[in-house]
């Protein structure tokens, strides 16, 4: 990828001692695989989602943010999705990066230690400032949603 590389500061906590860093799979890859810090083997039944801890800590530069995304290797062959994706990460959260996992598969599915359960795509912030007003102007649309144009 030709991109720029933006550095990041990371800390780990001891539960991901021994783990490489999350990293690109390929040279071209959008998000970088976020990998289980669980000390034992976590299984999650249809239905249930489970908090899956990274033991990584980060300072993102201002003006960024960090989205936590599905694998849609995961999603299509187990079901497994994250139900707040794309899960946000704010510039200003030291905590630890947590992956708040969802079974909606029709199996169970097993979590070892390493597995990569998600992926982190870095993203530039564009914050707004409310100007309220009156009137908004008129537009061809105008309230026309939620399948007004058709099929
Ligand atoms: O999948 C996620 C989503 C969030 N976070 C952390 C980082 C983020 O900066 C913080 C808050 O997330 P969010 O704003 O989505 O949650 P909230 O429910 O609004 O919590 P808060 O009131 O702390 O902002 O939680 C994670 O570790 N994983
Ligand atoms: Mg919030």
């Amino acid at each position: 990828m030709t991109s720029e590389l933006i550095n990041v500061s990371i800390t780990r906590l001891s539960h991901s001692e021994g783990l490489p860093l999350p990293s690109y799979a390929t040279q071209g890859a959008a998000g970088f695989d976020f990998l289980a810090a669980v000390q034992e083997t976590i299984c999650i039944q249809p239905g249930e989602r489970v908090l899956v801890p990274t033991g990584l800590c980060i300072a993102l530069p201002p003006g960024y943010e960090l989205q936590i995304r599905p694998r849609s290797g995961l999603a299509l062959k187990h079901g497994i999705t994250l139900p707040n994706t794309p899960g946000t990460i704010d510039e200003d959260y030291r905590g630890e990066l947590k992956i708040i996992v969802m079974n909606a598969g029709n199996e169970e599915f097993c979590i070892e230690r390493g597995t990569r359960i998600a992926q982190g795509v870095l993203a530039p912030v564009v914050r707004l400032q409310w100007h309220e007003v009156a009137n908004l102007d008129e537009t061809a649309r105008g309230k026309g949603g939620f399948g007004s144009t058709g099929q």
